[in-house]
Order: C-alpha cells, then sequence, then structure tokens
C-alpha cells in the first residue's frame, strides 16, 4: 500500500470564507423577480484546514451546512464565495486526476442496489491505475461474511462497510466521510473506525461531518464546530473542553426520591438563567458559568430539605456542553 508523503505544510484542503448560497425553497412566490432576501446561506463563511495524516470532524445539528461544505471541497458544488483548495487545486475546475486521488463515502452510501459487494468491488477497482489490494480490504471489513448478498438487502452498517470500501479503492490522499456511523451497529462501527485510524497513521487525510458527539470526541484530532454555516468554535478535543477561567463548569447531582418530591429545584428559580438544567429522572445536570453564590444556593437547598444528595460532582466538559454554551441549545 502506497505511504502518501506530500510536504508536512501544505494542507491537504484550505476553505478560506466559503460561502454557499441556495434559492429558498418556496411553495408560491409571494414576490416578483426580486429574489435578493429568498436565499439559504447553507455555508456562511467558512475557513477550514485539514491536513495529512489528520481527522478532521465537522461536527454540528442537522442543517448546519456540513453536507454542503464537503460538497464545495469536494468540487460538487460551486462556492458562491470563497476559495477550496483540495491537493491544491480548485476542485471545480479540476478533472479527473484530482478525483481519483479522493476518495468519498456518501450519506447512505448512495450504492447501485443490484448488484453484489464483491462484483461492485471488483468493478469500482478496476477503474483505478493503481487500485488497493481489495480482498484485504474486503476481509478486514469483515465483507466477506455477506457477500453473496445483493447491495439492496445489506443492513445500513453492512452498506456502510461495502461504500467505505469503495471510496478506499484508488487508495485515496483524502477520504470524505459524511455521517459514517448513521445506521450503523456497534461492531461495523468498531471494524469502520479502526480502519479509519489506520488510514490516519497512513498519512491519509481524513475529513468526516457528523452530528454525533462520541464521534468526534473518539476519532477527531481537529473538530470544528458548525452551526448556521459558520464556524462556532475549532481545536483538538482536548482543547475545546479544557476548562478556561471563563469556561462553563458541569454540575451533576442524583437527588433522593424525598428531593425530587420536595420541588421546586433553586436552579429553576431567579439567579440562575445563565445555567442550563437538564433532568432525567434523579439525576440533575447544571451546566453553565456556575458561581460560587449559586453552589451556596443549591447547598443551602440541601439544608432545606434536610439532606444530601446521593451523588455530587463537578464533571469535565465534553463537546455536547460546549456546544451548548456556544449555541445555547443542544446539537440533536
Ligand atoms: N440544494 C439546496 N437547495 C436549497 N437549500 C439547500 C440545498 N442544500 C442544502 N440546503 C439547505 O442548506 C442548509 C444546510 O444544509 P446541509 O445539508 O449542508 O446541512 P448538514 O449540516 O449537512 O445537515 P444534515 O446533518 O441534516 O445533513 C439547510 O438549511 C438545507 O435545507
Amino acid at each position: 500500500m502506497p505511504a502518501h508523503s506530500p510536504p508536512a505544510s501544505s494542507p491537504a484542503l484550505a476553505i478560506e470564507r466559503l460561502v454557499k448560497q441556495f434559492p429558498a425553497r418556496r411553495r408560491r412566490p409571494r414576490r416578483g423577480p426580486e429574489q435578493g432576501a429568498d436565499v439559504v446561506h447553507a455555508v456562511d463563511g467558512l475557513s477550514l484546514t485539514a491536513r495529512h495524516g489528520e481527522i478532521t470532524a465537522l461536527l454540528g445539528p442537522n442543517g448546519a451546512g456540513k453536507t454542503t461544505t464537503l460538497e464545495c471541497a469536494q468540487g460538487l458544488q460551486r462556492p458562491s464565495e470563497g476559495t477550496v483548495r483540495l491537493l491544491g487545486q480548485d476542485p471545480w475546475q479540476a478533472g479527473p486526476e484530482l478525483r481519483a486521488r479522493v476518495g468519498v463515502m456518501l450519506q447512505e452510501g448512495g450504492l447501485p442496489q443490484a448488484v453484489r459487494p464483491l462484483e461492485l468491488l471488483r468493478h469500482v477497482a478496476s477503474l483505478y491505475r493503481s487500485p488497493r489490494d481489495m480482498d484485504a480490504l474486503v476481509e478486514r471489513l469483515g465483507i466477506n461474511g455477506f457477500d453473496r448478498t445483493v447491495v439492496r438487502r445489506l443492513s445500513g452498517g453492512q452498506r456502510q462497510r461495502v461504500a467505505l470500501a469503495a471510496a478506499l479503492a484508488g487508495n485515496p490522499e483524502v477520504l470524505f466521510l459524511d455521517e459514517p456511523s448513521a445506521g450503523m451497529d456497534p461492531q461495523s462501527r468498531n471494524i469502520v473506525f479502526d480502519l479509519v485510524q489506520q488510514l490516519r497513521r497512513e498519512g491519509v487525510c481524513i475529513i468526516l461531518t457528523t452530528h454525533l458527539l462520541d464521534d468526534a470526541q473518539r476519532l477527531a484530532d481537529q473538530v470544528y464546530i458548525v452551526d448556521h454555516g459558520r464556524v462556532m468554535a475549532q481545536g483538538s478535543v482536548a482543547e475545546l473542553v479544557a476548562p478556561g477561567a471563563d469556561a462553563p463548569a458541569v454540575l451533576a447531582l442524583t437527588l433522593t426520591p424525598e428531593q425530587v418530591a420536595a420541588g421546586p429545584f433553586p436552579w429553576e428559580g431567579p439567579g440562575f438563567e445563565d445555567v442550563h438544567a437538564s433532568r432525567s429522572d434523579r439525576t440533575v445536570t447544571l451546566t453553565g458559568r456556575l458561581t460560587p453564590e449559586q453552589l451556596e444556593t443549591v447547598t443551602r437547598w440541601f439544608t432545606a430539605t434536610g439532606a444530601l444528595p446521593e451523588s455530587l460532582s463537578l464533571q469535565p466538559r465534553t463537546l455536547e456542553d460546549v456546544f451548548l454554551d456556544i449555541s445555547g441549545r443542544e446539537i440533536r
């Protein structure tokens, strides 16, 4: 398998101030041909750099602009503004030789339905001058366990594995994965994630979109949190969740049944406007820039209810907390 060794300094993908507008989808035009306000800013000034040997994740809720960004990066959509450089070229202008160096695994697979996996993969491999060893890949991804079943009858996870093998057939230097764990069972997910990590070690640049915090937390070297077509935060997972001076804290409490019945809870009252409280059964999570005064109010409530909670801890932040802090809402 060839080692990819481009100059470490040049990013595999560089996106600068990308804007992509679409005409708004509407049932009936309410105005004449002047449509200035009737556009959707799917991507709205997004900049991103992805490097060889790294996994870069675009993390954001549905409709954040992740897929459109990837489509512009792959040359499938023409940017309205901004620049995209993929392996040093403009993907919109580039020819098939650039596409041969790039692998794409689409959401929902995008595979022909009536063929068997091996036939399909051998055909895809035959389109490349120096294809990957497909037999080894098929074994690695466990595809030989279902190679007699036509694509249409495969489970979501099996289909995703075939889609990944197809994306890797040409030994790509850059691999795009759109929601790679959509529809995957845990076993498929582990197999796919192990392979993705191996590809990173081989020097492949991997760019994935996900709205699953766990995927980003587990795989990504660099995370771009995207919402409304813009980058809201960026960094390694460690950097993003690091507690800074201004970073919010997470306080987790498990209340006694008596305390659950005792309400009202202090975090629902005045002084807690900036704190997000969520409760599931007896577990309460308070996320926000908790002040010592707020902690005192909570503690005083324990005095009033005559008991300590069953557990109380200040927890490290997760990407979910970071997203909540930035956008004021949960990621999904
Ligand atoms: N061809 C199009 N025409 C009009 N609007 C579009 C088009 N493609 C995307 N959009 C809109 O642009 C916004 C961003 O969509 P996009 O699919 O890029 O988001 P996403 O983050 O990938 O979401 P998801 O996780 O649901 O795939 C959405 O509001 C979407 O409805």
